[in-house]
């Protein structure tokens, strides 16, 4: 197994019988799904819900019963992966434009699991361009309002388009070099009308599961 495989592996022995579970997005979340679905398989009785179009078709063709959100209260635990965890367990997330669904799922799960590799943890977010996602509607302005923020804005392109995320919008990757404080960056970025939601996860998780290219696997 690699390292994300192996966090993915070790997050997934939390799930248990008759929970609400959380889907994730991202390669790293891919191997819980996989490993969700195996235990499925084995007998494992839970409902899912997920943060993104993709991991939600993933699941349905694995056998993971995914319920609409009207169907819940509230949700057990949500796996999910990260681009960035700091030394206080803020995260950089959004690598794959998930980040507005995924804040939402941590937001109401009553145990936000983190699985990473390695390569993910920093001392100080910001190596990674932070995502932010924006309404189409007159994003120039919306973007030269992140740019006064200390930033350097690029809106995320696929094949040679915008990119479009599962909500409608636009995700804007802003370099800001060293994010000191994620918390006042986070309130400073939700002042801006057009942003909808930006991928600081301040303060979210108890929990990161960190997977070792020797084979080991750790909690923070
Ligand atoms: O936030 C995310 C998607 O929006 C992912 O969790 C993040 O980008 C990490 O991805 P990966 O597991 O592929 O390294």
């Amino acid at each position: 197994m690699n390292a994300k495989q192996l966090a993915a592996a070790e997050a997934v022995t939390h799930i248990e019988d008759g929970m609400t579970v959380g889907l994730g997005t991202g390669s790293t979340s891919f191997f819980a799904i996989h490993r969700i679905a195996e235990r499925v398989k084995e007998g494992l009785r839970i409902r899912a819900v997920s943060s993104s179009k993709g991991s939600e078709s993933l699941a349905r063709e694995l056998g993971i019963p995914i319920v609409p959100f009207a169907d819940i209260d509230a949700i057990d635990a949500t796996i999910d992966g990260a681009d960035e965890v700091d030394e206080a367990f803020n995260l950089i997330k959004g690598g794959g434009g998930a980040l507005l669904r995924e804040k939402i799922l941590a937001a109401n799960s009553r145990r936000f699991i983190v699985i990473v590799d390695e390569s993910k943890l920093v001392r100080t977010l910001g190596a990674f361009p932070l995502p932010v996602e924006v309404v189409p509607f007159a994003h120039e302005l919306t973007v030269r309002k992140l740019e006064a923020l200390g930033c350097k804005p690029a809106i995320r392109q696929a094949d040679g388009r915008p990119f479009i995320s599962d909500n409608g919008n636009y995700i804007v990757d802003c370099r800001f070099g060293a994010i000191p404080d994620p918390a006042e960056l986070s309130v400073r970025l939700h002042a801006i009308p057009g942003v909808v939601e930006h991928g600081l996860f301040v303060r979210m998780t108890e929990t990161v599961v960190v997977g070792g290219a020797d084979g080991s696997t750790r909690y923070l």
